[in-house]
C-alpha cells in the first residue's frame, strides 16, 4: 500500500526539508550518514517499519533503545528529532515519524555518494514498542553464522540477495570494540595484518576499550562505495557476520559480483531497501502521526 507519492498533495515539500537537515548533520560528522541508515534497518526488523525504535522510556514502559542490540550504540535521534520539526512546521500532523527515517536513510546514503531508490511512503506510527522484540534476536547479532543470516532475513521476507547487499551498508559507520574483538583475537579467516592494526585499538580483556570505535570499511570509510565487498574477499571484514558472506559458502559469488562490477551493487541496494522498507508497515487508520517521534501522542 506504500506509494513514493504518498505525501506530493498534503506535504510536497517533505523530501526537501529532511535533505537540507542530513546534508548539515552529514557535513558536520559524516559516520552520521551511517548512524540514520542503521536506524531504519533496526526499526524495520521489530515489529516492521513502525517508528518504535524512535520511542523513550516511560516509567510505565521500557522502549526498544536499551535492547542489547541498540543499547550504546544506536544514535542520531536528535537529527531525528531536527527532521520532524521542521517537517511539522511546513505541514503539521501529516509526515510519520516511520517515513522520515526511511526517507533519512535515503538521504543519508546519498550524502555519503551511494544510490538513489524511490521511497515509498505511507507508513504510519506505532503506539507502541518491543524490548522484548528487539532482544530476540530478530536483528541479527555479530557472531551470526551465514546460515542465521539468511534466516533472519527470511523470517521478515527478505532474500539471501538482499541480505547481501543490505549488508553492503557496512561501506560506512563504525563499530565498537565489543562487535568485533572476538573475530580480531581468535579468528583464522581474518587477513593478519587487519587483525594486528584492529588489535591495536581494542584490547584483548574484555572491559578494557569496549566503546573504542574502528570504521567498518579499511579503505574509504565515509563513502558509500562498493569496497565492503573487495575488502570480504582479501578477509578484511571487522565484523564476523560480515565474513561470512565470502567465507566458501552459497554468497561468496554475489560478493564476488559486487565487488567487481559496482552497478550491480547499486542496483541490487537500491531494490533491497525498498523491500526493507515494506516490511510490515501500519497504513490506513492504524497507528497514529506522531507530533513528537519519542513519545505517542496523548
Ligand atoms: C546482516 C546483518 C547485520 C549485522 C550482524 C550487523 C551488525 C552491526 C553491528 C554489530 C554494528 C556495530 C554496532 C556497535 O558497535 O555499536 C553495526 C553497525 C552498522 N550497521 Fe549493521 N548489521 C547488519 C546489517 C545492517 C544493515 C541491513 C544495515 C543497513 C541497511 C546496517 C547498517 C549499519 C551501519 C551504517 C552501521 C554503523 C553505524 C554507526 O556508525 O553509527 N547493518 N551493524
Ligand atoms: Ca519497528
Ligand atoms: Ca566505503
Amino acid at each position: 500500500q506504500l506509494t513514493p507519492n504518498f505525501y506530493s498533495k498534503s506535504c510536497p515539500k517533505v523530501f526537501d526539508v529532511v535533505r537540507s537537515v542530513i546534508r548539515s548533520a552529514v557535513a558536520k560528522e559524516k559516520r552520521m550518514g551511517g548512524s540514520l541508515l542503521r536506524l531504519h534497518f533496526h526499526d524495520c526488523f521489530v515489529n516492521g517499519c513502525d517508528g518504535s525504535l524512535l520511542l523513550d522510556d516511560t516509567p510505565s514502559f521500557t522502549g526498544e533503545k536499551t535492547a542489547a542490540p541498540n543499547n550504546n550504540s544506536v544514535r542520531g535521534f536528535n537529527v531525528i528529532d531536527d527532521v520532524k520539526s521542521k517537517v511539522e512546521k511546513v505541514c503539521p500532523g501529516v509526515v510519520s515519524c516511520a517515513d522520515i527515517l526511511a526517507i533519512s536513510a535515503l538521504e543519508s546514503v546519498l550524502a555519503l555518494g551511494g544510490p538513489s531508490w524511490k521511497v515509498k511512503l505511507g507508513r504510519r506510527d506505532s503506539k507502541s514498542a518491543s524490548l522484548a522484540a528487539a532482544n530476540s534476536g530478530v536483528i541479527p547479532p555479530p557472531q551470526s553464522t551465514l546460515s542465521n543470516l539468511i534466516n533472519r532475513f527470511q523470517a521478515v521476507g527478505l532474500s539471501a540477495k538482499d541480505m547481501v547487499a543490505l549488508s553492503g551498508a557496512h561501506t560506512i559507520g563504525r563499530a565498537r570494540c565489543t562487535a568485533f574483538r572476538a573475530r580480531i583475537y581468535n579468528d583464522t579467516n581474518i587477513d593478519a595484518s587487519f587483525a594486528k592494526s584492529r588489535q591495536s585499538n581494542c584490547p584483548r580483556p574484555s572491559g578494557s576499550g569496549d566503546n573504542n570505535l574502528a570504521p567498518f570499511d579499511v579503505t574509504t570509510q565515509d563513502k558509500f562505495d562498493n569496497k565492503y565487498y573487495t575488502n570480504l574477499i582479501s578477509q578484511k571484514g571487522l565484523l564476523r557476520s560480515d565474513q561470512q558472506l565470502h567465507n566458501g559458502g552459497s554468497t561468496d559469488s554475489l560478493v564476488e559480483q559486487y565487488s567487481k562490477n559496482p552497478k550491480s551493487f547499486s542496483v541490487a541496494f537500491a531494490a533491497a531497501m525498498i523491500n526493507m522498507g515494506d516490511i510490515r508497515p501500519l497504513t490506513g487508520s492504524n497507528g497514529e502521526i506522531r507530533k513528537n517521534c519519542r513519545k505517542v501522542n496523548s
